[in-house]
C-alpha cells in the first residue's frame, strides 16, 4: 500500500502488516505511526483505530459478513482492513460523523490505488452498514446470537475450563475496553497527594489507585504519557497496579542487603525496587536485549535512580556464570504469554496459539534454577508473570519445589497492603485478573532454607 498518512490509511496499513507478517503490533506501530513526524491528534486517531480493531475483530466480522457476499476470510487483507476500520468507527466512534468515516476510509483505498470496483463495493458496504446502525438494527456484540466475546474460540474455552463462564465473560469484557493509564509515583521524588495535585493544576483528571499505594488512575487519558506534567523530570512512571503490587512482593529489601532484578526488560519493577531500598541496600538489573537495556537506562536516568541500581546488559544464565556474588532476594519476572495483559495489548489474543505455553514454561523453570542458584540461604525468590495460563504459572512453581525442596513457599498476603489482600488464592499466590480492574498477573514468593 502507498504510504499515505492520513490517520485512516496508517491504521490500515498497520493492520495489514501485521496480518503479513505475525510480528506483534507494537513494532508496526512504532515503524508506521510512531516513526513518522505527525500531528498528536492524527497519530491517537491511528493509534486508537489499530487497537480497537483488534479489540472487536470477530465483532466487526460477524456485522460484514451479513453485508458483503464474499465472506470477510475470503476478502484480500487491504479490503478486510479497510472495511473493519470503517466499521469500527460507524459502530463505536461517536464522535465521527457517519459521512466521515465512510469517506475518508474509501479515500484511504483510493490512495492505495484499489480498482474503482472495490472502492465502491467497500463505500457501498460502509454504507448501508451506517443506515442500518442508525436505524438501531445492528446488536452490540453481548446482544449476537450466539453473544461475541472477541477472543478466539479456544481461549474462551480453555478459560471457561477453569474459571466458569461469568468470570471468564467478565475477563473478556474488560479485555475489550481501553484500560486507564495507572502511574506509579516516584516517592522518592515527590508525594502521591502532590503528583495528584500537579496533574489537577493542569485539568487533567486523576484519581488514587485502589490497589496500589502511590498509583495514580487518569481515567480516558488518550495524550502522550511524556507530555504529561513531572515525566521529563521523573515524578512518575506509567505501570498498572499489578505490576506496583508484583514489586511488593520481594520486601522488605533490607539495609545493607543486595538484591537482583533477574528479567528487568524496560525497567517497570526495577524502578519500583530501587524506591523500596532501605538505606544503603542495592539492585542489580539484567536485561539483555539491546533496545530494552536501552530504555532501562534512560528510564533508571529518568527517574534519578542509577546511584541505587547498577544495569546489566546480559542474560540471567551469562550473569550466573560470571558472578560469585550470593543476593538476599531475586526477582524472576519471567518472559510469559501475556494472556493477563490482553486488555494492553489487544493483539496478545490473536497471535498465541495453544502450544506456545509449554515452550513458555521450559524457559520460566529454566530461568528460575537459575536464579535459585544466585540466591543466598534464607532468601527470597519472587516469581511473577502476566499470564493468565497454569502452565506458567503455578505448574512451574510445582516443578520448581519439586527440583528445589530447600525453597518453602510462602504466602502473598502480607506483602500486599490490605485492599489488595484479596487478591490472593488460597494457595498463597498472588493472582489478579482483568475483571478486577487491573492487568493479570501471577506471583509466587519462595523462600531458600537450609542447604540440602
Ligand atoms: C516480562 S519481561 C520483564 C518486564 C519487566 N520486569 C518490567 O517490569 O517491566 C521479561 C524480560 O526478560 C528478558 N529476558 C529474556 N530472556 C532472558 C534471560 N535469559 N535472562 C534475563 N532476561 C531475559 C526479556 O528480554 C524481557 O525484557
Amino acid at each position: 500500500m502507498k504510504n499515505t498518512s492520513s490517520p485512516r490509511s496508517l491504521a490500515i496499513q498497520v493492520l495489514v502488516a501485521w496480518h503479513d507478517s505475525g510480528e506483534v503490533i507494537a513494532s508496526h506501530l512504532d515503524r508506521i505511526v510512531f516513526g513518522r513526524d505527525l500531528p498528536a491528534r492524527d497519530r491517537q486517531l491511528a493509534v486508537h483505530l489499530v487497537r480497537g480493531v483488534l479489540r472487536q475483530l470477530q465483532y466487526l466480522d460477524r456485522v460484514l459478513a451479513s453485508y458483503s457476499k464474499t465472506p470477510p476470510e475470503k476478502m484480500k487483507p487491504l479490503t478486510l482492513m479497510a472495511l473493519r476500520v470503517g466499521i469500527l468507527q460507524l459502530l463505536f466512534l461517536d464522535r465521527i460523523p457517519a459521512s466521515a468515516a465512510v469517506n475518508e476510509t474509501v479515500k484511504a483505498l483510493r490512495q492505495a490505488r484499489q480498482p474503482r470496483w472495490l472502492t465502491g463495493f467497500v463505500n457501498g458496504v460502509l454504507r448501508r452498514i451506517a443506515r442500518e446502525h442508525q436505524e438501531g438494527r445492528i446488536p452490540p456484540p453481548g446482544k449476537m446470537d450466539p453473544p461475541v466475546r472477541n477472543h478466539p474460540d479456544w481461549l474462551v474455552t480453555r478459560w471457561e475450563k477453569r474459571f466458569g463462564r461469568p468470570l471468564t465473560e467478565a475477563i473478556c469484557t474488560a479485555n475489550n475496553l481501553e484500560p486507564s493509564l495507572c502511574l506509579r509515583t516516584n516517592t522518592l521524588k515527590i508525594s502521591p497527594d502532590e503528583l495528584l495535585h500537579l496533574l489537577h493544576r493542569k485539568d487533567i483528571k486523576a484519581t488514587p489507585g485502589r490497589f496500589a499505594p502511590g498509583s495514580i488512575i487518569l481515567p480516558g487519558h488518550s495524550g502522550a504519557v511524556t507530555s504529561l506534567p513531572g515525566f521529563d523530570e521523573g515524578l512518575f512512571q506509567i505501570q498498572d497496579e499489578a505490576a506496583q503490587l508484583a514489586s511488593l512482593l520481594l520486601g522488605p529489601l533490607r539495609a545493607g542487603q543486595n538484591y537482583l532484578d533477574g528479567c528487568a526488560g524496560l525497567g517497570g519493577k526495577s524502578l519500583h525496587l530501587a524506591a523500596l531500598l532501605e538505606h544503603g541496600a542495592a539492585l542489580t538489573a539484567l536485561e539483555p536485549d539491546s533496545r530494552r537495556f536501552r530504555l532501562l537506562r534512560e528510564n533508571l536516568r529518568r527517574l534519578g535512580l542509577l546511584d541505587r541500581v547498577t544495569p546489566a546488559q546480559t542474560t540471567l544464565e551469562d550473569f550466573s556464570a560470571r558472578t560469585t556474588e550470593r543476593f538476599a532476594g531475586i526477582l524472576v519476572d519471567a518472559p510469559c504469554s501475556g494472556t493477563g495483559v490482553i486488555r494492553r495489548q489487544p493483539d496478545i489474543r490473536w497471535n498465541r496459539k495453544a502450544t506456545d505455553f509449554p515452550r513458555y514454561r521450559e524457559k520460566q523453570l529454566h530461568l528460575l534454577d537459575q536464579a535459585a542458584a544466585l540466591l543466598a540461604s534464607g532468601g527470597v525468590l519472587v516469581y511473577t508473570t502476566c499470564s493468565l495460563e497454569p502452565e506458567e504459572n503455578e505448574e512451574v512453581v510445582a516443578d520448581f519445589l519439586e527440583k528445589h525442596p530447600q525453597f518453602q513457599l510462602q504466602s502473598c498476603r502480607e506483602l500486599l497492603p490490605e485492599p489488595a489482600r484479596k487478591l490472593v488464592d488460597r494457595e498463597g499466590f498472588f493472582r489478579p485478573t482483568p475483571a478486577d480492574g487491573l492487568d493479570g498477573f501471577f506471583g509466587a514468593r519462595m523462600v531458600r532454607g537450609d542447604e540440602d
